[in-house]
């Protein structure tokens, strides 16, 4: 059975840097953002539910409306709690069906921004909360998404908060623009992979 490594942490934390890491290592890491979409780009559940809450609107030829969903739902607590609560059960039984195919592996990962408030704390064993100071934040998912600090900050308040998560967490990655990020990645495999052996020996 593959130890199952939840990788959380806000908007912009490197979560996504975090995770290609670790496949470049070798592990595979399911991420919640690519495969919700495909998910709502494809099921007709989802699909039935978000046109009856929102409006036809939020599909275009058959495309999620990205920016019109993003608008609805954020700032709105309550429309951002009904939108999870059509899209997050499916997303979880994908991912147990996804982790189930990987059994093998002896470490498998699932990132999400959201990982604890989506109830996905229990369908993974351990917890890494990747971490950056807000300014630092806001920085990097303003150039990287080309979005208003307002847009940034309305995401960020959809979130729970560092200090929550962080008491949630069994270790911290901490992505400060100071602090070495790959030492850090490579402690936590060599931590959780103490009992799997990659190497070789030349004399067998
Ligand atoms: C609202 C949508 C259409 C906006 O799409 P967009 O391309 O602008 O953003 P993208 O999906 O790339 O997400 C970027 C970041 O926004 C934040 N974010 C996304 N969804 C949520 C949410 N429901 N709550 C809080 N933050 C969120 C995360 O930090 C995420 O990494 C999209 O985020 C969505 O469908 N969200 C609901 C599904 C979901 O919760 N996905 C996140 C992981 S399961
Ligand atoms: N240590 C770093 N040095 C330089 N740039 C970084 C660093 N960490 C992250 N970034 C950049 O900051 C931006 C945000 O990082 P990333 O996409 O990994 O965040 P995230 O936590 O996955 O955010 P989201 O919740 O939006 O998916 C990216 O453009 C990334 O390349």
């Amino acid at each position: 059975m593959a130890i199952k490594v939840g990788i959380t942490g806000g908007i912009g934390s490197g979560k996504s840097v975090v995770s290609r890491l670790l496949g470049i290592m070798g592990i595979p890491v399911y991420i919640s953002d690519i495969e919700a979409k495909r998910i709502t780009n494809t099921d007709e559940v989802i699909h039935r539910e978000l046109c009856a809450l929102v409006g036809e609107e939020v599909f275009q030829n058959g495309e999620l409306n990205r920016p019109f969903l993003a608008t609805y739902m954020f700032g709105y607590p309550e429309r951002t709690k009904e939108v999870n609560g059509i899209i997050h059960p499916q997303v979880k039984n994908d991912f147990r069906q996804w982790a189930g195919r990987l059994s093998r592996k002896p470490l498998v990962g699932m990132e999400s921004a959201i990982l604890i408030e989506s109830g996905f704390r229990d369908e993974v064993d351990v917890l890494v909360m990747v971490y950056a100071p807000l300014d630092i934040r806001v920085e990097r998912a303003m150039r990287r998404d080309g979005s208003s600090k307002d847009l940034v900050m309305q995401r960020i308040e959809a979130q729970m908060s560092d200090e929550v998560k962080r008491s949630q967490a069994d270790f911290v990655i901490v992505n400060d623009d100071e602090t070495p990020l790959i030492p850090q990645v490579l402690e936590l495999i060599s931590l959780l992979s103490k009992n799997n052996h990659y190497l070789c020996s030349a004399k067998k």
